[in-house]
Protein backbone atom coordinates (compact mmCIF):
# COMPACT_ATOMS: atom_id res chain seq x y z
CA UNK A 1 0.00 0.00 0.00
CA UNK A 2 1.61 3.74 -0.50
CA UNK A 3 2.79 5.30 1.99
CA UNK A 4 1.78 9.13 2.83
CA UNK A 5 2.77 11.59 5.16
CA UNK A 6 0.08 11.04 7.50
CA UNK A 7 0.66 7.30 7.59
CA UNK A 8 4.67 7.48 7.97
CA UNK A 9 3.92 8.95 10.98
CA UNK A 10 1.54 6.64 12.19
CA UNK A 11 3.80 4.10 11.45
CA UNK A 12 6.85 5.66 13.51
CA UNK A 13 4.18 6.28 16.26
CA UNK A 14 3.24 2.76 16.48
CA UNK A 15 6.91 1.10 16.16
CA UNK A 16 7.95 3.64 19.46
CA UNK A 17 5.06 1.20 21.02
CA UNK A 18 2.13 4.07 21.46
CA UNK A 19 -0.96 2.40 21.14
CA UNK A 20 -3.43 5.44 21.68
CA UNK A 21 -2.63 9.20 20.99
CA UNK A 22 -5.23 12.54 21.94
CA UNK A 23 -6.59 14.71 19.41
CA UNK A 24 -8.65 17.59 19.21
CA UNK A 25 -10.04 18.14 15.60
CA UNK A 26 -10.06 21.41 13.35
CA UNK A 27 -9.84 21.76 9.67
CA UNK A 28 -5.93 21.91 9.49
CA UNK A 29 -5.48 18.17 11.09
CA UNK A 30 -8.76 16.49 9.58
CA UNK A 31 -6.99 15.07 6.36
CA UNK A 32 -4.00 14.16 8.91
CA UNK A 33 -6.48 12.73 11.44
CA UNK A 34 -7.90 10.43 8.44
CA UNK A 35 -4.20 9.13 7.66
CA UNK A 36 -3.70 8.35 11.06
CA UNK A 37 -7.04 6.74 11.92
CA UNK A 38 -6.20 4.17 8.86
CA UNK A 39 -3.18 2.69 11.79
CA UNK A 40 -5.82 -0.14 13.39
CA UNK A 41 -3.42 -0.36 16.21
CA UNK A 42 -3.27 3.01 17.11
CA UNK A 43 -6.41 4.38 19.07
CA UNK A 44 -7.61 8.05 19.05
CA UNK A 45 -8.66 9.24 22.42
CA UNK A 46 -10.59 12.61 21.32
CA UNK A 47 -10.67 15.62 23.81
CA UNK A 48 -12.86 18.37 25.03
CA UNK A 49 -10.03 20.74 24.34
CA UNK A 50 -6.26 20.63 23.58
CA UNK A 51 -4.97 21.61 26.58
CA UNK A 52 -6.53 19.05 28.10
CA UNK A 53 -5.34 16.50 25.47
CA UNK A 54 -2.19 17.76 26.39
CA UNK A 55 -1.92 16.79 29.82
CA UNK A 56 -3.61 13.44 28.95
CA UNK A 57 -0.54 12.68 26.28
CA UNK A 58 1.55 13.80 29.84
CA UNK A 59 -0.31 11.40 31.91
CA UNK A 60 0.25 8.33 29.12
CA UNK A 61 4.02 9.36 28.89
CA UNK A 62 4.25 8.63 32.89
CA UNK A 63 2.02 5.79 32.91
CA UNK A 64 3.62 3.90 29.77
CA UNK A 65 7.40 5.40 30.72
CA UNK A 66 7.40 5.79 26.83
CA UNK A 67 6.58 8.49 24.41
CA UNK A 68 2.85 10.07 23.90
CA UNK A 69 1.33 11.78 20.68
CA UNK A 70 -1.43 14.81 21.28
CA UNK A 71 -3.08 15.93 17.30
CA UNK A 72 -4.41 20.15 17.34
CA UNK A 73 -5.08 22.06 14.49
CA UNK A 74 -3.62 25.41 13.92
CA UNK A 75 -2.66 28.47 15.93
CA UNK A 76 -6.10 27.84 18.01
CA UNK A 77 -5.12 24.11 19.40
CA UNK A 78 -1.45 24.63 19.30
CA UNK A 79 -1.51 27.91 21.72
CA UNK A 80 -3.69 25.93 23.78
CA UNK A 81 -1.87 23.06 23.82
CA UNK A 82 1.30 25.28 24.64
CA UNK A 83 1.40 25.19 28.11
CA UNK A 84 0.59 21.18 28.67
CA UNK A 85 3.52 20.71 26.36
CA UNK A 86 5.67 23.52 28.62
CA UNK A 87 4.51 21.46 31.51
CA UNK A 88 6.11 18.25 29.80
CA UNK A 89 8.97 19.94 29.16
CA UNK A 90 9.68 20.78 32.96
CA UNK A 91 8.61 17.16 33.40
CA UNK A 92 10.92 15.72 31.26
CA UNK A 93 8.30 13.70 28.91
CA UNK A 94 8.37 12.65 25.20
CA UNK A 95 5.24 14.46 24.24
CA UNK A 96 4.93 14.45 20.23
CA UNK A 97 2.74 17.78 19.59
CA UNK A 98 1.59 17.44 16.40
CA UNK A 99 -0.36 20.43 14.59
CA UNK A 100 -1.73 20.32 11.10
CA UNK A 101 -0.78 23.64 9.16
CA UNK A 102 -1.08 25.83 6.51
CA UNK A 103 -1.12 25.09 2.97
CA UNK A 104 1.82 25.26 1.51
CA UNK A 105 0.50 27.40 -1.49
CA UNK A 106 -0.39 30.23 1.32
CA UNK A 107 2.88 31.89 1.78
CA UNK A 108 3.45 32.16 -1.68
CA UNK A 109 -0.04 34.00 -1.96
CA UNK A 110 0.39 36.27 0.28
CA UNK A 111 -2.87 34.79 2.00
CA UNK A 112 -4.07 35.82 4.93
CA UNK A 113 -5.53 32.84 6.67
CA UNK A 114 -8.33 32.01 9.15
CA UNK A 115 -7.03 30.77 13.09
CA UNK A 116 -4.18 33.07 12.81
CA UNK A 117 -3.05 36.39 13.56
CA UNK A 118 -4.16 38.20 10.96
CA UNK A 119 -1.29 38.80 9.45
CA UNK A 120 1.52 37.31 6.93
CA UNK A 121 3.13 34.88 9.38
CA UNK A 122 3.98 31.34 8.57
CA UNK A 123 6.24 30.56 11.03
CA UNK A 124 5.10 32.20 14.25
CA UNK A 125 3.68 28.21 16.35
CA UNK A 126 7.02 26.64 15.31
CA UNK A 127 8.86 28.96 17.03
CA UNK A 128 7.06 29.48 19.94
CA UNK A 129 6.81 25.87 20.54
CA UNK A 130 10.64 25.18 19.84
CA UNK A 131 10.60 27.36 23.31
CA UNK A 132 9.05 24.57 24.82
CA UNK A 133 10.28 21.46 23.21
CA UNK A 134 13.82 19.86 22.15
CA UNK A 135 13.16 20.38 18.27
CA UNK A 136 10.62 22.22 16.33
CA UNK A 137 9.96 21.30 12.66
CA UNK A 138 7.45 22.39 9.71
CA UNK A 139 6.84 19.89 7.14
CA UNK A 140 5.76 21.20 3.85
CA UNK A 141 7.63 19.26 1.87
CA UNK A 142 6.42 15.68 1.35
CA UNK A 143 9.61 13.97 0.01
CA UNK A 144 11.33 15.50 3.64
CA UNK A 145 9.08 14.24 6.10
CA UNK A 146 10.76 10.78 6.48
CA UNK A 147 13.69 12.37 7.80
CA UNK A 148 12.06 15.92 9.91
CA UNK A 149 9.74 12.88 11.41
CA UNK A 150 12.08 10.09 12.18
CA UNK A 151 14.75 13.40 13.44
CA UNK A 152 12.53 14.59 15.87
CA UNK A 153 11.25 11.50 17.20
CA UNK A 154 14.35 10.15 18.06
CA UNK A 155 15.18 14.02 19.54
CA UNK A 156 12.04 13.40 21.95
CA UNK A 157 13.31 9.57 23.14
CA UNK A 158 16.77 10.44 23.10
CA UNK A 159 15.94 13.91 25.65
CA UNK A 160 13.15 12.61 27.12
CA UNK A 161 11.53 16.29 26.07
CA UNK A 162 8.80 17.20 23.95
CA UNK A 163 8.82 17.59 20.31
CA UNK A 164 6.59 19.74 17.77
CA UNK A 165 5.77 18.18 14.19
CA UNK A 166 3.70 20.96 11.90
CA UNK A 167 2.35 19.29 9.11
CA UNK A 168 0.95 21.32 6.24
CA UNK A 169 -2.34 20.72 6.03
CA UNK A 170 -2.58 19.66 2.34
CA UNK A 171 0.48 17.07 2.10
CA UNK A 172 -0.40 15.35 5.11
CA UNK A 173 -2.06 12.37 2.18
CA UNK A 174 0.66 13.30 -0.11
CA UNK A 175 3.07 10.36 -1.15
CA UNK A 176 6.17 9.63 0.50
CA UNK A 177 8.90 6.95 1.04
CA UNK A 178 7.63 4.20 3.11
CA UNK A 179 9.58 3.99 6.79
CA UNK A 180 12.83 1.92 6.20
CA UNK A 181 13.76 -0.20 9.26
CA UNK A 182 15.86 1.35 11.72
CA UNK A 183 16.04 1.58 15.25
CA UNK A 184 14.68 4.58 17.89
CA UNK A 185 17.14 4.88 20.72
CA UNK A 186 17.44 6.43 24.08
CA UNK A 187 19.59 8.60 25.47
CA UNK A 188 23.34 7.74 24.05
CA UNK A 189 26.13 6.15 26.20
CA UNK A 190 28.45 7.36 28.64
CA UNK A 191 31.86 8.69 28.06
CA UNK A 192 33.80 5.43 29.03
CA UNK A 193 36.56 7.43 30.16
CA UNK A 194 34.84 9.57 31.85
CA UNK A 195 31.99 7.31 33.48
CA UNK A 196 34.83 5.06 34.73
CA UNK A 197 36.59 8.00 36.46
CA UNK A 198 33.69 9.10 37.86
CA UNK A 199 32.77 6.03 39.54
CA UNK A 200 36.21 5.62 41.34
CA UNK A 201 36.08 8.87 42.23
CA UNK A 202 32.55 9.07 44.36
CA UNK A 203 33.42 4.95 44.84
CA UNK A 204 36.32 6.17 46.94
CA UNK A 205 34.43 9.11 48.74
CA UNK A 206 31.34 7.29 49.68
CA UNK A 207 33.55 4.37 51.06
CA UNK A 208 35.42 6.97 53.63
CA UNK A 209 32.62 8.89 54.41
CA UNK A 210 31.10 7.84 58.21
CA UNK A 211 27.78 8.20 57.55
CA UNK A 212 26.54 8.44 53.72
CA UNK A 213 23.45 8.78 52.53
CA UNK A 214 21.33 8.41 49.36
CA UNK A 215 18.58 10.30 48.01
CA UNK A 216 16.44 9.27 44.98
CA UNK A 217 15.43 12.79 42.53
CA UNK A 218 13.09 13.01 40.14
CA UNK A 219 14.87 12.72 37.16
CA UNK A 220 15.44 8.89 38.18
CA UNK A 221 12.25 7.95 36.25
CA UNK A 222 12.22 9.70 33.22
CA UNK A 223 16.23 8.76 32.54
CA UNK A 224 15.89 5.07 33.70
CA UNK A 225 17.45 4.19 36.07
CA UNK A 226 15.29 3.62 39.06
CA UNK A 227 16.12 -0.34 38.69
CA UNK A 228 19.61 1.10 38.85
CA UNK A 229 19.28 3.04 42.34
CA UNK A 230 17.55 0.38 43.95
CA UNK A 231 20.36 -2.57 43.34
CA UNK A 232 22.85 0.66 44.62
CA UNK A 233 20.80 1.05 47.74
CA UNK A 234 20.66 -2.40 48.37
CA UNK A 235 24.70 -2.97 48.07
CA UNK A 236 25.18 0.35 50.02
CA UNK A 237 22.78 -0.34 53.51
CA UNK A 238 22.91 3.30 53.37
CA UNK A 239 19.47 5.46 55.07
CA UNK A 240 17.63 5.89 51.82
CA UNK A 241 15.30 8.83 51.08
CA UNK A 242 12.95 10.54 48.34
CA UNK A 243 12.73 14.23 47.24
CA UNK A 244 9.25 15.21 47.55
CA UNK A 245 8.77 15.13 43.12
CA UNK A 246 10.13 11.75 43.36
CA UNK A 247 7.63 10.09 45.69
CA UNK A 248 7.11 6.74 44.86
CA UNK A 249 10.58 5.97 42.52
CA UNK A 250 11.98 3.94 45.19
CA UNK A 251 9.82 1.45 46.98
CA UNK A 252 8.38 2.71 50.51
CA UNK A 253 8.92 -0.59 51.62
CA UNK A 254 12.11 -1.17 51.60
CA UNK A 255 14.05 -1.62 54.96
CA UNK A 256 16.13 1.19 54.80
CA UNK A 257 13.47 3.86 53.25
CA UNK A 258 13.45 6.90 55.97
CA UNK A 259 10.51 8.96 53.91
CA UNK A 260 10.48 11.92 51.97
CA UNK A 261 13.20 14.52 52.12
CA UNK A 262 11.54 18.44 51.71
CA UNK A 263 12.99 20.46 54.54
CA UNK A 264 11.12 21.55 57.08
CA UNK A 265 8.37 18.99 55.91
CA UNK A 266 10.52 16.47 55.19
CA UNK A 267 9.29 12.82 56.81
CA UNK A 268 10.25 12.74 60.94
CA UNK A 269 13.90 12.02 61.05
CA UNK A 270 14.25 11.78 57.73
CA UNK A 271 15.80 15.32 57.43
CA UNK A 272 17.85 15.17 60.25
CA UNK A 273 19.63 12.38 59.25
CA UNK A 274 20.83 13.79 55.59
CA UNK A 275 21.49 16.66 57.17
CA UNK A 276 23.60 15.37 59.65
CA UNK A 277 25.45 13.12 57.34
CA UNK A 278 28.66 13.54 56.52
CA UNK A 279 28.13 12.57 52.46
CA UNK A 280 25.00 12.37 50.51
CA UNK A 281 24.72 10.80 46.88
CA UNK A 282 21.25 12.63 45.20
CA UNK A 283 20.34 10.75 42.53
CA UNK A 284 18.86 13.46 39.85
CA UNK A 285 17.53 15.78 41.74
CA UNK A 286 16.32 19.22 41.23
CA UNK A 287 16.88 21.87 43.96
CA UNK A 288 14.23 24.14 43.18
CA UNK A 289 12.16 26.76 45.71
CA UNK A 290 9.35 24.28 46.14
CA UNK A 291 11.45 21.24 46.24
CA UNK A 292 13.51 22.32 48.77
CA UNK A 293 10.87 24.44 51.23
CA UNK A 294 12.11 27.85 50.14
CA UNK A 295 15.75 26.65 50.22
CA UNK A 296 15.03 25.78 54.52
CA UNK A 297 16.62 22.20 53.56
CA UNK A 298 19.71 22.46 54.63
CA UNK A 299 21.83 20.93 51.56
CA UNK A 300 25.12 21.58 51.76
CA UNK A 301 27.05 21.44 49.04
CA UNK A 302 30.18 20.70 50.22
CA UNK A 303 28.56 17.07 51.71
CA UNK A 304 26.84 16.68 48.43
CA UNK A 305 27.59 14.83 45.60
CA UNK A 306 24.99 15.23 42.39
CA UNK A 307 24.51 12.43 39.69
CA UNK A 308 22.27 14.17 37.18
CA UNK A 309 21.16 12.87 33.89
CA UNK A 310 24.48 13.31 31.77
CA UNK A 311 27.09 14.60 34.33
CA UNK A 312 28.10 13.70 37.99
CA UNK A 313 29.09 17.12 40.11
CA UNK A 314 31.09 16.18 43.11
CA UNK A 315 32.35 18.98 45.78
CA UNK A 316 35.42 19.44 43.80
CA UNK A 317 34.77 18.18 40.96
CA UNK A 318 32.45 17.36 37.74
CA UNK A 319 32.51 14.53 35.54
CA UNK A 320 30.55 15.20 32.16
CA UNK A 321 29.25 12.88 29.54
CA UNK A 322 28.21 10.38 32.67
CA UNK A 323 24.77 8.80 31.82
CA UNK A 324 22.74 8.73 35.52
CA UNK A 325 21.52 4.97 34.85
CA UNK A 326 25.02 3.84 33.83
CA UNK A 327 27.07 5.21 36.61
CA UNK A 328 24.44 4.17 39.51
CA UNK A 329 25.25 0.33 37.98
CA UNK A 330 28.81 1.05 37.86
CA UNK A 331 28.81 2.58 41.20
CA UNK A 332 26.94 -0.47 43.06
CA UNK A 333 29.26 -3.23 43.12
CA UNK A 334 31.95 -0.68 44.18
CA UNK A 335 30.20 0.54 47.75
CA UNK A 336 31.49 -1.07 50.61
CA UNK A 337 27.97 -1.35 52.94
CA UNK A 338 27.72 0.87 55.69
CA UNK A 339 24.29 1.02 57.90
CA UNK A 340 25.28 3.33 60.29
CA UNK A 341 23.37 6.19 58.74
CA UNK A 342 20.84 3.73 59.25
CA UNK A 343 21.51 2.54 62.55
CA UNK A 344 21.78 6.62 63.32
CA UNK A 345 18.05 6.59 61.92
CA UNK A 346 16.51 3.77 63.77
CA UNK A 347 17.50 6.22 67.06
CA UNK A 348 15.36 8.70 66.17
CA UNK A 349 12.81 6.75 64.35
CA UNK A 350 9.58 8.20 65.23
CA UNK A 351 5.91 5.93 64.70
CA UNK A 352 3.37 7.88 62.78
CA UNK A 353 0.89 8.62 65.14
CA UNK A 354 -1.95 7.01 65.32
CA UNK A 355 -5.03 8.43 63.76
CA UNK A 356 -8.06 6.66 64.79
CA UNK A 357 -11.70 7.42 63.19
CA UNK A 358 -14.34 9.67 64.73
CA UNK A 359 -17.72 8.93 65.16
CA UNK A 360 -19.62 8.88 61.45
CA UNK A 361 -21.17 12.05 62.42
CA UNK A 362 -17.94 13.54 63.07
CA UNK A 363 -17.12 16.74 60.54
CA UNK A 364 -14.62 15.53 57.87
CA UNK A 365 -10.91 16.97 58.01
CA UNK A 366 -7.99 16.86 55.73
CA UNK A 367 -6.38 14.11 57.97
CA UNK A 368 -9.09 11.67 58.08
CA UNK A 369 -9.66 12.19 54.41
CA UNK A 370 -5.63 10.77 54.12
CA UNK A 371 -6.26 7.75 56.14
CA UNK A 372 -9.20 6.52 54.34
CA UNK A 373 -7.28 7.42 51.08
CA UNK A 374 -4.15 5.30 52.76
CA UNK A 375 -6.36 2.32 53.88
CA UNK A 376 -7.65 2.24 49.70
CA UNK A 377 -3.91 1.91 48.37
CA UNK A 378 -2.69 -1.36 47.00
CA UNK A 379 -0.20 -2.65 44.91
CA UNK A 380 -1.87 -1.60 41.47
CA UNK A 381 -2.84 2.18 43.02
CA UNK A 382 -1.58 5.08 41.16
CA UNK A 383 -2.20 8.30 43.26
CA UNK A 384 -2.71 11.43 40.74
CA UNK A 385 -2.06 14.40 43.19
CA UNK A 386 -2.83 17.89 41.63
CA UNK A 387 -1.36 20.85 42.62
CA UNK A 388 -2.35 22.44 46.17
CA UNK A 389 -2.84 21.01 49.84
CA UNK A 390 -2.80 17.44 47.90
CA UNK A 391 0.59 17.67 47.16
CA UNK A 392 1.07 17.45 51.30
CA UNK A 393 -1.42 15.23 51.71
CA UNK A 394 -0.41 12.74 49.18
CA UNK A 395 3.09 12.86 50.19
CA UNK A 396 1.81 11.57 53.88
CA UNK A 397 0.48 8.24 51.88
CA UNK A 398 2.87 5.32 52.69
CA UNK A 399 2.95 3.43 49.36
CA UNK A 400 2.33 -0.02 49.17
CA UNK A 401 5.28 -2.05 46.96
CA UNK A 402 4.24 -1.87 43.44
CA UNK A 403 1.89 1.60 43.67
CA UNK A 404 2.75 4.65 42.01
CA UNK A 405 2.67 8.45 42.49
CA UNK A 406 1.88 11.10 39.96
CA UNK A 407 2.65 15.08 40.88
CA UNK A 408 3.63 17.72 38.53
CA UNK A 409 5.69 19.61 41.26
CA UNK A 410 8.41 21.47 38.36
CA UNK A 411 5.68 22.91 36.52
CA UNK A 412 2.65 22.90 38.90
CA UNK A 413 0.19 23.93 36.58
CA UNK A 414 -3.33 23.86 38.15
CA UNK A 415 -5.89 21.44 36.49
CA UNK A 416 -3.28 18.95 35.09
CA UNK A 417 -4.58 16.15 36.79
CA UNK A 418 -7.77 15.91 35.13
CA UNK A 419 -6.24 15.43 32.09
CA UNK A 420 -3.10 13.44 33.28
CA UNK A 421 -5.55 11.55 34.95
CA UNK A 422 -7.09 10.61 31.62
CA UNK A 423 -4.18 9.81 30.26
CA UNK A 424 -2.73 7.83 32.87
CA UNK A 425 -6.13 5.70 33.24
CA UNK A 426 -5.42 4.81 29.24
CA UNK A 427 -1.81 4.44 29.35
CA UNK A 428 -2.24 1.83 32.49
CA UNK A 429 -5.69 -0.07 32.24
CA UNK A 430 -4.20 -2.71 34.81
CA UNK A 431 -4.41 0.00 37.33
CA UNK A 432 -7.22 1.85 39.37
CA UNK A 433 -5.75 5.61 39.60
CA UNK A 434 -6.94 7.62 42.95
CA UNK A 435 -6.62 11.40 42.10
CA UNK A 436 -6.24 13.89 44.96
CA UNK A 437 -8.12 17.31 42.86
CA UNK A 438 -8.42 20.58 44.38
CA UNK A 439 -11.69 22.35 43.80
CA UNK A 440 -9.66 25.64 42.40
CA UNK A 441 -7.92 23.60 40.06
CA UNK A 442 -10.34 21.46 39.03
CA UNK A 443 -12.44 24.18 37.52
CA UNK A 444 -9.62 25.18 34.96
CA UNK A 445 -10.02 21.09 34.00
CA UNK A 446 -13.30 19.42 34.49
CA UNK A 447 -14.97 19.16 31.22
CA UNK A 448 -12.48 15.98 30.61
CA UNK A 449 -14.16 14.30 33.42
CA UNK A 450 -16.70 13.62 30.69
CA UNK A 451 -14.10 12.02 28.54
CA UNK A 452 -12.91 9.78 31.46
CA UNK A 453 -17.14 8.82 31.47
CA UNK A 454 -17.24 8.53 27.54
CA UNK A 455 -14.33 6.15 27.56
CA UNK A 456 -15.54 4.17 30.82
CA UNK A 457 -12.71 4.45 32.21
CA UNK A 458 -12.15 3.76 36.58
CA UNK A 459 -10.56 5.91 38.70
CA UNK A 460 -11.59 7.36 42.02
CA UNK A 461 -11.37 10.90 42.61
CA UNK A 462 -11.51 12.74 45.57
CA UNK A 463 -12.48 16.35 44.67
CA UNK A 464 -11.41 18.61 47.62
CA UNK A 465 -13.80 21.21 48.39
CA UNK A 466 -12.32 23.62 50.81
CA UNK A 467 -14.04 26.90 49.33
CA UNK A 468 -10.81 28.25 47.54
CA UNK A 469 -7.08 28.15 47.01
CA UNK A 470 -6.02 27.26 49.89
CA UNK A 471 -2.29 27.39 48.81
CA UNK A 472 -2.54 30.22 48.12
CA UNK A 473 -4.29 31.53 50.98
CA UNK A 474 -1.59 30.04 53.28
CA UNK A 475 1.40 31.93 50.95
CA UNK A 476 0.01 34.86 51.19
CA UNK A 477 -4.13 35.30 50.88
CA UNK A 478 -6.27 37.66 49.14
CA UNK A 479 -9.78 38.31 47.62
CA UNK A 480 -8.29 37.14 44.79
CA UNK A 481 -8.18 33.42 46.84
CA UNK A 482 -12.34 32.92 46.83
CA UNK A 483 -13.68 30.98 44.06
CA UNK A 484 -17.58 30.17 42.75
CA UNK A 485 -18.60 27.28 44.73
CA UNK A 486 -20.08 24.40 42.44
CA UNK A 487 -22.22 21.52 42.57
CA UNK A 488 -19.36 19.44 41.88
CA UNK A 489 -20.73 15.57 42.16
CA UNK A 490 -23.71 16.81 39.99
CA UNK A 491 -21.30 17.64 37.46
CA UNK A 492 -20.86 13.74 36.38
CA UNK A 493 -24.52 13.37 35.97
CA UNK A 494 -24.16 16.76 33.60
CA UNK A 495 -21.54 14.85 31.78
CA UNK A 496 -23.08 11.21 31.84
CA UNK A 497 -25.95 12.35 29.82
CA UNK A 498 -28.06 9.78 28.46
CA UNK A 499 -25.37 6.80 28.73
CA UNK A 500 -22.50 7.92 30.84
CA UNK A 501 -21.37 5.28 33.56
CA UNK A 502 -19.72 7.97 36.02
CA UNK A 503 -21.09 7.50 39.72
CA UNK A 504 -21.12 10.22 42.29
CA UNK A 505 -21.09 11.44 45.78
CA UNK A 506 -20.52 13.92 48.82
CA UNK A 507 -19.39 13.55 52.16
CA UNK A 508 -18.81 15.78 54.72
CA UNK A 509 -18.54 13.55 57.60
CA UNK A 510 -16.50 10.52 58.47
CA UNK A 511 -19.44 8.61 57.95
CA UNK A 512 -20.30 9.89 54.56
CA UNK A 513 -16.82 9.24 53.33
CA UNK A 514 -16.85 5.62 54.02
CA UNK A 515 -19.89 4.88 52.63
CA UNK A 516 -18.81 6.90 49.34
CA UNK A 517 -15.58 4.98 49.77
CA UNK A 518 -17.49 1.86 49.74
CA UNK A 519 -19.28 2.34 46.89
CA UNK A 520 -16.58 3.86 44.95
CA UNK A 521 -14.50 0.82 45.25
CA UNK A 522 -17.42 -1.35 43.83
CA UNK A 523 -18.51 0.66 41.09
CA UNK A 524 -17.24 -0.64 37.81
CA UNK A 525 -16.73 2.78 36.37
CA UNK A 526 -16.04 6.25 37.20
CA UNK A 527 -16.30 7.28 41.01
CA UNK A 528 -15.76 10.51 41.62
CA UNK A 529 -16.17 11.98 46.02
CA UNK A 530 -16.87 15.05 46.49
CA UNK A 531 -15.51 15.77 50.24
CA UNK A 532 -16.18 19.18 51.97
CA UNK A 533 -13.38 20.26 54.47
CA UNK A 534 -13.36 23.45 56.13
CA UNK A 535 -11.52 26.20 54.15
CA UNK A 536 -8.64 26.49 57.11
CA UNK A 537 -8.35 22.77 57.13
CA UNK A 538 -5.17 21.94 55.48
CA UNK A 539 -2.32 20.09 56.45
CA UNK A 540 0.31 21.25 59.10
CA UNK A 541 3.25 20.94 56.45
CA UNK A 542 1.09 23.54 53.76
CA UNK A 543 1.61 25.88 56.81
CA UNK A 544 4.84 25.44 57.24
CA UNK A 545 6.04 25.22 53.78
CA UNK A 546 3.82 28.33 52.87
CA UNK A 547 5.62 30.36 55.27
CA UNK A 548 8.88 29.26 53.95
CA UNK A 549 8.05 29.90 50.22
CA UNK A 550 6.56 33.19 51.17
CA UNK A 551 9.44 34.63 52.58
CA UNK A 552 11.39 33.46 49.71
CA UNK A 553 9.15 34.66 47.48
CA UNK A 554 9.28 38.21 49.23
CA UNK A 555 12.91 38.52 48.95
CA UNK A 556 13.87 42.75 48.39
CA UNK A 557 15.05 42.87 44.74
CA UNK A 558 19.16 43.86 45.40
CA UNK A 559 19.89 47.42 45.70
CA UNK A 560 23.13 47.81 44.08
C1 LIG B 1 -4.15 29.18 42.25
C2 LIG B 1 -3.05 28.24 42.60
N1 LIG B 1 -1.80 28.38 41.97
C3 LIG B 1 -1.51 29.41 40.97
C4 LIG B 1 -1.74 28.90 39.58
C5 LIG B 1 -2.59 29.55 38.71
N2 LIG B 1 -2.80 29.06 37.45
C6 LIG B 1 -2.21 27.90 37.06
C7 LIG B 1 -2.48 27.38 35.67
N3 LIG B 1 -1.36 27.21 37.88
C8 LIG B 1 -1.10 27.70 39.13
N4 LIG B 1 -0.23 26.99 39.93
C9 LIG B 1 -3.20 27.22 43.51
S1 LIG B 1 -1.92 26.19 43.91
C10 LIG B 1 -4.49 26.96 44.24
O1 LIG B 1 -4.24 27.06 45.64
C11 LIG B 1 -5.06 25.60 43.93
O2 LIG B 1 -6.30 25.54 44.61
P1 LIG B 1 -7.03 24.15 44.83
O3 LIG B 1 -6.93 23.31 43.64
O4 LIG B 1 -8.37 24.44 45.36
O5 LIG B 1 -6.13 23.42 45.95
P2 LIG B 1 -5.92 23.91 47.44
O6 LIG B 1 -7.23 24.47 47.92
O7 LIG B 1 -5.52 22.69 48.18
O8 LIG B 1 -4.84 24.97 47.39
MG1 LIG C 1 -9.15 24.41 47.20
Amino acid sequence: CTTTVGSYLADRLEEIGLKHYFAVPGDYNLVLLDRILENKNLEMISCCNELNAGYAADGYARATGGASAVFVTYSVGGLSLLNAVAGAYAEDLPVIAVSGGPNTNSEAEFEMLHHTLGKLDYDYQRDIFSKVTAEAVTIRDPHEAPTKIDHAIQTALRFRKPVYIEIACNIADAITSKPNVRSFGGPTASDPVSLKAAVDHVANLLNNAAKPVLVSGVKLRSFGAEENFHKLADASGYAIASMPNAKGFFDEQHPNYMGIYWGPVGSPGCGEIVDSSDLCLFAGPTFTDYTTTGHAALVDPSKVIQARPNSVVCPNQTFSNVKLSEFLEQLAPRITANDASMVAYKRIQEDPPALSAGAPETPLSTRQLVSRVQQMLTADSAVIAETGDSWFNGMQLNLPTGSRFEIQMQYGSIGWSVGALLGYCIGAPERRPIALIGDGSFQLTAQEISTIIRYNLNPIIFLINNGGYTIEVEIHDGPYNNIKNWNYADLVHVFNAADGNGWSGKAATEGELDEAIKTAKSHNGPAFIEVLIDRDDCSKNLLVWGSHVAKNNGRPPRVN
